[in-house]
């Protein structure tokens, strides 16, 4: 595991913050017992391997990522992310729980994440136009609406096409209300609104169609993802359709001025000041995470972007999951500066009624959905001239610990008249 500073690997880490109280955590939660909340096998001998369960003292918090701690008279580096301060107990359901899921059926239970979904026209409509669109693909067919939220795309199934039956499946609070709202509008006896985790799911039968609106930030955040392959896998018939059928991530390079002077340049004379040694850490704190709701301008790609992943929702498995990882290679087509990288993602539904696919593009030169765009910034800017080449891969690492998160790690290498200028990576946590 590396540190999210750039260019940096556990072993330089260690090395360059023995002692450095910079990044040593406060002294209070040093000498206190911690449980290991997940397993961990070490991958050098400075590291320590423990099981679930284990009670290890912590000694020395190097840094955010790895503690030097005791374990039965045994000293090692283990990931801090897989250990609990056993003293300060939290909740079994939110320390035993990597799926978080008391927080995050909790985040749904009110109308503010419904409200935004729903008042995303592009991403909203786009459902509407599918199943208008294939209305009468789906008549007399059964469907599953699997995270239904406040029931909108069963409510399009009952209004625009006559299916058998539409499972409208909400683990969260919601669900009560949607149970309301399909009363009310009188279509209780089409649209069965099922309060349950997909994952628990009894239905009668299999379905059809399996649609969902499963997408987070990158694409995979939240990682309900595995939940809709898990369900596909149970309830939908063999030649049955999934909606959205594929998914993709875009990558561009991009300028960035604006971010990178309000966040870091600022500190170069605030009020005719000097308060430049605040650079690095405002760089640190301020770029160490990618920025979930950027809006990237076309104009400030550098280049054409690129297509890093293409999932196929009807075959891809869960275990694809863990690690994604691609190449890709830019050709500056405009000088100027890089100040890191923006991603977003697209999905398609096929067309069961003639040629060809709908989509949903969440990128910079499509209708702005509520997703906006990822801004990953470098801690330096670099000048890039027009027919330079960046080069580079992407890695997405799921979360071993915390099931629902993952990291983004960017290596790129700049090539100017195929002499290499500038190599660097850097590791994004989204978000632990
Ligand atoms: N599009 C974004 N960002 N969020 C996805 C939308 C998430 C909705 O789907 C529900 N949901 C997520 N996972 C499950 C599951 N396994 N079983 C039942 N309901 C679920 C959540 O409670 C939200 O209402």
């Amino acid at each position: 595991m590396e540190s999210s500073s750039e260019c940096s690997s556990i072993s330089d880490f260690q090395d360059s913050t023995e002692g450095d109280d910079a990044n040593t955590l406060p002294e209070n939660l040093c000498m206190r017992e911690y449980v290991v909340i997940c397993d961990y096998v070490a991958t050098d001998n400075t590291q320590l391997s423990l099981c679930s369960g284990d009670k290890v003292l912590l000694l020395n918090a190097v840094s955010q990522d790895w503690w030097w701690v005791n374990h039965n008279g045994t000293c090692g580096y283990v990931p801090a992310s897989h250990l609990h301060d056993a003293l300060n107990e939290q909740e079994d359901t939110e320390v035993n729980d990597p799926w978080q899921d008391e927080e995050y059926y909790g985040s749904y239970k009110t109308l503010k994440l419904h409200l935004e979904m729903l008042s995303d026209v592009p991403r909203t409509m786009t459902y509407q136009n599918v199943i208008l669109k294939n209305s009468s693909s789906l008549c007399g067919k059964h469907i599953l609406d699997l995270g239904c939220g406040t029931g909108i795309i069963s409510f399009f199934c009952a209004k625009f096409a006559q299916p058998e039956a539409v499972y409208a499946v909400e683990a969260s609070k919601i669900a009560e209300q949607t149970c309301r709202l399909v009363e009310q509008n009188g279509i209780s006896s089409l649209v069965h609104v099922i309060r349950q985790q997909a994952e628990e799911l009894d239905l009668p039968t299999k379905v059809d169609v399996l649609v969902s609106e499963w997408m987070g930030t990158c694409l995979l955040f939240e990682f309900m993802l595995e939940s809709v392959l898990q369900a596909r896998d149970r309830w939908l018939k063999e030649d049955g359709v999934m909606w959205p059928s594929t998914a993709c991530i875009h990558l561009v390079p991009c300028s960035a001025y604006k971010e990178y002077s309000n966040k870091v340049l600022f500190w170069d004379n605030p009020y005719q000041l000097d308060f430049s040694l605040l650079k690095p850490p405002a760089t640190k704190e301020f770029f160490a995470k990618p920025q979930p709701d950027y809006i990237l301008q076309p104009e400030d790609c550098l280049s054409e972007p690129c297509t890093l992943f293409h999932l196929n929702l009807k075959t891809l498995q869960v275990a694809e999951l863990e690690r994604m990882n691609c190449d890709f290679t830019f050709l500056v087509h405009t000088n100027g500066l890089l100040h890191g990288f923006t991603a977003w993602f697209s999905v398609q539904f096929e067309n069961l009624e003639e040629q060809g696919h709908l989509e949903l593009n969440t990128g910079p030169f499509s209708p702005l959905t509520h997703w906006k765009h990822t801004l990953f910034m470098l801690d330096e800017p670099l000048q890039v001239q027009k027919r330079d080449k960046i080069s580079g891969s992407v890695v997405f690492e799921r979360n071993s610990v915390w099931r629902r998160h993952m990291s983004v790690t960017l290596s790129w290498v700049i090539s100017r008249e195929l002499k290499m200028q500038k190599v660097g990576c850097k590791v994004f946590p989204i978000w632990r």
